[in-house]
């Protein structure tokens, strides 16, 4: 029996300056309270997974986060400014790609970095480079229904990363993929992240995945959602599904998740 320790508190001390900072924050709409005194602190170029039962509030604690949502109590910081609106500093990945079906690969990344005019347009090489870093060399000109689904989703995910932004934001990105093409994208995303050095922040109802990806999976309560538990991921990296899923610490987390979910 592993011993982990799950005794961490709630909105604990971020190890640098937190690059998301969530305090007492409520949602309401209209009279339904979707989510109560929610307290976080996220570091800088840390992964985090937000869990919870269905309808806690996950997406709408992500679009407050975004600058996508106003909140009526309580302070988001982001990278130490106040979260008023969307911010070139955050790039959102949203559950179903939403890529334009009559632009090929190369054209969807363009479009997605024009539309932060403030921002550096990418040159050619900049597409290239992300391109490459999505795995899709070779597809610089397919469009959206020549790709699989799993390949849509990492035109998505560079859609967000091309205007270089310091926070990932990510609404459950992989629901929908099959089993295998979830893993092979896991992989892909963690090889992302540590190259690109991002903080992530990712929603997902997968406890594997979270346990997977995240050196942090925060547990929120039914609605009106709260963080419950801040779970600290203390397994070696880099990880890759099949190896990590082996190790006994992967049980016990995977456990201890299902238990606070109600699914052990
Ligand atoms: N724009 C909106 N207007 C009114 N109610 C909303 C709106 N967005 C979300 N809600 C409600 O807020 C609650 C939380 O929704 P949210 O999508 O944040 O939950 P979730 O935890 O992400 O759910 P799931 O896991 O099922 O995706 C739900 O009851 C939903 O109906």
């Amino acid at each position: 029996m592993v011993a982990l320790d799950m005794s961490r508190p709630v909105a604990a001390e971020a190890e640098s300056r937190p690059a998301i900072r969530i305090e007492g924050v409520c949602k309401w709409f209209g009279d339904l309270k979707v989510l109560d005194t929610v307290d976080a602190e996220i570091a800088d170029c840390e992964f985090v997974s937000i869990l919870g039962p269905s309808g806690c509030g996950k997406s709408t604690l992500l679009r407050l986060m975004a600058g996508l949502v106003p909140y009526e109590e309580g302070n988001i910081t982001l990278l130490d400014t106040p979260v008023e609106s969307p911010s070139a500093d955050v790039g959102f990945v949203f559950q179903t790609s939403n890529l334009l079906p009559w632009a090929n690969v190369r054209k969807n990344l363009l479009l997605a970095a024009e539309l932060d005019r403030k921002a550096t347009q990418p040159d050619e090489a900049a597409i290239a480079a992300m391109v490459e870093t999505l795995g899709l060399t070779g597809f610089e000109d397919s469009y959206p229904h020549e790709l699989s689904g799993g390949m849509r989703h990492r035109v998505a995910i560079g859609q967000a990363l091309i205007r270089s932004p310091r926070v990932l934001l990510m609404d459950e990105p992989f629901g929908a993929l099959d089993a295998l093409t979830r893993d092979h994208l896991n992989v892909e995303l963690l090889k992302i992240w540590q190259k690109e050095k991002k903080t992530v922040v990712l929603v997902t109802h997968s406890i594997a995945e979270s346990i997977l990806l995240s050196d942090r999976v925060l547990v929120m309560s039914e609605r009106p959602g709260r963080v419950i538990r801040d779970i600290r991921i203390d397994l070696p990296r880099p990880r890759h599904p099949s190896e990590t899923r082996k190790d006994p610490m992967f049980g016990e987390y995977a456990a201890e998740l299902g238990r606070l979910m109600g699914v052990a």
